[in-house]
């Protein structure tokens, strides 16, 4: 993108608005693979695009790179319009000046890392950089990412890992102000994956580049995004920090689909301020409500596993569930209870090594504010 808008220009790097794109499956029947989606990108903004298999990330992310083509909508990078078939516009990829990091790396086999990434900037701009001036370029790339020694290897001949950060250098060698990934990580081993992530979030913090990060992995989007796209069926139904999504989901599914929730079906007998109370059939709960609620409706009472607390004594709290070990994880960090109460399991996370004789009985208590009182959706 050679305009790039600074930090004081009002267009965002990215704009996508009122975007979709239908397929037609070869059953004849069709697809809403992006559904009215509208959202910005901001200059140093890491967005992650989140949601299970087929809910349409990598159909928006392709559609911004210009790899796909929608049915209708806008697509700007800054001020300038890439496509809108109301004008007649749809710049084609390789003119839109956005870098993409795939799955499955895409380098060339048989080039060296140095040629393949060396390869954006003499395919884009032939004659218009010297020799000299490219070679910098793509040793400050590789140094970027940690593989100075590999520049004479050939791709083929690299780990997984290793032909991952040579895709990231060649991302990076443009200095494109936006930088799309289409779930990087996801082919490298767990270890190398964890590495990975942290030097792409300060890459990306240091040179200051705005991204769109696809993946399925809840935990990678909590890591890596300044905001989360969370999508359902070719839509946004959510658009927050990670805490805001974490702490404040707007609905049951995006509840259920970040983090791990214990949950629990009800009905609202009482409404008070922003706290309800609902009949569930381990007893009566309250709770804030995190979304439209109103006496008489059927609505799920949720909680994360490490806001309640344990006691063998029973608490005065008026959401206190009284139940049974049925086994003690040790996770390291901590223990993960899963208790059972009236039949269901309930998971309760502490902190430490905590494990607990199978059978005992154990009380379980969930602060007011940490019982999340939203609309039943699968009902
Ligand atoms: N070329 C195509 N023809 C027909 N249907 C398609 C095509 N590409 C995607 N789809 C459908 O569009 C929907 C969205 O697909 P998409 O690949 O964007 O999802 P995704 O969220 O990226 O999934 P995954 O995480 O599995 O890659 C799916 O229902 C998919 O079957």
């Amino acid at each position: 993108m050679d305009v790039l808008p600074t930090s004081e220009s009002a267009d965002p790097v990215v704009r996508v608005e009122h975007l979709a794109k239908r397929f037609r499956r070869r059953d004849g029947s069709t697809v809403d693979a992006i559904d009215d989606v509208s959202f910005d990108v901001q200059a140093g903004d890491l967005v992650v695009l989140l949601g299970p298999s087929g809910c349409g990330k990598t159909t928006l992310l392709r559609s911004i790179a210009g790899l796909e083509t929608p049915d209708d909508g806008v697509i700007s990078f800054g001020d300038r319009v890439q496509f809108s078939p109301a004008e007649g516009i749809n710049v084609p990829p390789e003119r839109r000046g956005v870098s993409m990091v795939f799955q499955s790396y895409a380098l060339w086999p048989h080039m060296t890392a140095f040629r393949n990434v060396a390869y954006p900037l003499e395919s884009r701009g032939p004659g218009r950089r010297n020799k000299a001036e490219t070679a910098k370029r793509v040793r400050r790339a590789l140094g970027l990412v940690g593989i100075p020694e590999l520049e004479q290897q050939y791709a083929a001949q690299m780990s997984g890992g290793q032909q991952q950060r040579v895709a990231l250098a060649r991302a990076l060698v443009s200095n494109d102000a936006l930088v799309l990934f289409d779930e990087p990580l996801s082919n490298v081993d767990a270890k190398v994956r964890e590495q990975l992530r942290v030097e792409l979030l300060s890459l990306q913090r240091e040179l200051g580049f705005a991204a769109i990060f696809v993946t399925h992995d809840q935990s990678e989007a909590m890591q890596l995004g300044t905001r989360i796209a969370v999508l359902n069926k070719g839509r946004i139904v959510q658009l927050a920090s990670p805490l805001e999504v974490y702490t404040k989901p707007a609905n049951q599914y995006v509840a259920k689909f970040v983090g791990t929730m214990n949950e629990v079906l009800g009905t609202v007998t009482a409404t008070k301020g922003e706290t309800a109370e609902v009949k569930t059939d381990l007893g009566v709960l309250t709770g804030r409500i995190g979304g439209g609620v109103d006496i008489g409706d059927h609505v799920a009472a949720m909680w994360r596993p490490e806001s309640a607390t344990l006691s063998t004594d029973e608490p005065v709290a008026a959401n206190r569930l009284a139940g049974r070990v049925k086994a003690s994880l040790f996770l390291g960090a901590a223990t993960e209870q899963v208790i059972t109460v009236d039949g269901r399991e309930v998971r309760v996370q502490v902190p430490g090594a905590a494990v607990l004789p199978g059978g005992s009985d154990v009380w379980i208590e969930i602060s007011e504010a940490d019982l999340l009182v939203l609309p039943a959706e699968d009902a």
